[in-house]
């Protein structure tokens, strides 16, 4: 059987054999991909060094990304931004379009290893097909991109600020124009843990001198590369940026910007955007931390809001209390406590438990849906719900 995607899933096969399947297999949890990695780096030993050498998230976000792909297997054109995105977040590790057809053949190998007497023809030739359909699109995604942007791009640390015992400010100098908006972040590899990318977000604007500012805390891997052993001069990796924390400016109403920790980053660059706008509407800035040394960029944005009048800065700390610096509490409680935001648009990064927390007081607040913007800092390649378009 040959089969298209059809745009508006009237022809479109129901795939119900691939559907019940999966679900009969997914009970295997971890065995699945773990069989199914294993199965192809046999068949393509050379894969092997395209992924990191622990593969427990690799195996996670396969599943996730399979499961989201079955359940709309009758219509994946609707999901075909989500799988070209997929495939341009694998190009920057090396994995090109003609990967997808191996890969396609070790999951109807791990499919059929887990159905036991279930497996039948009709149920692989179902598989086949709904693959071919999978592997093309992702195939033709990776090939698009290919002819758009470099898989990755490499950046030199030009400077590496140690703000405090755990959070660095690095300057990094991109080797090519690297195009984003600010808001977005990018993927960031260290020469350390190979194939493991570890998301960042750029703290400025686009610059002509192609630097970009991030700003790290010392958690995980990378981070603790970042922070404690990266020094000027050494040269990291950087994939395709991404992201829908970025400013909508025609909205017509003022701007309140909440940030938590080191999930600053974003929320300075939407704030170097607004400066740049003809006619900036009023912003509220609040920043949280648990103790002083946290506030590790209030300098700058205490510089900002002495230039542009229509900024306000605060800055909350929940642990150590500090009165000259800082108002006590969190973050979110600070923003409800001095006003409630009637005409403004919220953005919200930090920790997700700060995010929730402040999203929540928000809509107690009034606040609709899509006033809201935030960034729960999942990777790229998970389905995400967005608040506003
Ligand atoms: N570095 C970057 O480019 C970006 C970082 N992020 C995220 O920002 C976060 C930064 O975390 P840290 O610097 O470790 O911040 P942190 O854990 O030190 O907390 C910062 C602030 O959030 C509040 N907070 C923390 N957990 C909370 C909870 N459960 N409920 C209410 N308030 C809470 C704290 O009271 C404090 O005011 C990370 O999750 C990171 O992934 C997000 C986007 C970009």
């Amino acid at each position: 059987m040959s089969v298209e995607l059809s745009p508006h899933g009237a022809s479109a096969p129901a795939f119900t054999q691939v559907k019940a399947n999966f679900e009969l297999v997914a009970k295997y949890g971890d065995n699945v991909p773990l069989y199914l990695f294993s199965d192809l780096f046999l068949r393509a030993p050379a894969l092997r060094e395209l992924f990191p050498v622990q593969m427990r998230r690799q195996r996670d976000r396969l599943m996730t990304a399979l499961s989201y792909a079955v359940e709309h297997a009758q219509n994946l054109s609707e999901i075909t931004p989500y799988l070209h995105q997929l495939a341009r977040s694998h190009r920057k590790s090396g994995i090109q379009s003609e990967h997808y057809e191996q890969w396609g053949a070790s999951l109807v190998h791990t499919m059929q290893r887990f159905s036991g007497n279930v497996w039948n023809e009709a149920v692989e030739e179902e598989w086949r097909d709904f693959l071919s359909l999978l592997t093309r699109t992702l195939a033709e995604g990776a090939r698009q991109d290919a002819s758009l942007r470099p898989a990755y791009w490499t950046a030199e640390v030009i400077s590496h600020e140690r703000r405090s015992v755990d959070v660095a400010v690095l300057r990094l100098l991109v080797d090519r124009p690297f195009k984003y908006v600010p808001g977005q972040s990018a993927p960031v590899e260290v020469k350390q843990w190979p194939n493991m990318w570890r998301y960042y977000s750029m703290a400025n604007l686009p610059r002509r001198d192609n630097t970009i500012e991030l700003h790290v805390k010392a958690d995980g891997a990378v981070g603790r590369t970042l922070v404690r052993d990266v020094r000027e001069g050494e040269v990291v990796k950087l994939g395709a940026p991404v992201g829908t924390l970025t400013l909508n400016p025609n909205t017509g109403r003022n701007i309140l910007l909440i940030a938590g920790g080191t999930g600053f980053a974003p929320i300075k660059a939407i704030l170097e955007h607004v400066t740049k706008l003809p006619v900036p509407p009023w912003v509220s800035v609040f920043v949280g931390a648990r103790e002083p040394e946290g506030l590790y960029d209030l300098d700058a944005l205490r510089g900002w809001e002495e230039k542009f009048p229509w900024l306000t800065v605060r800055a909350a700390l929940s642990e150590l209390e500090d009165q000259s610096v800082a108002t006590t509490g969190t973050v979110s409680e600070a923003v409800s406590r001095y006003g409630r935001w009637e005409g403004y648009d919220a953005y919200v990064c930090g920790p997700p438990g700060m995010v929730d927390s402040t999203v929540a007081m928000l809509l107690a607040n009034g606040f609709s849906d899509n006033r809201i913007r935030l960034e729960r800092f999942a990777t790229a390649v998970t389905p995400s719900r967005r608040f506003a378009t």
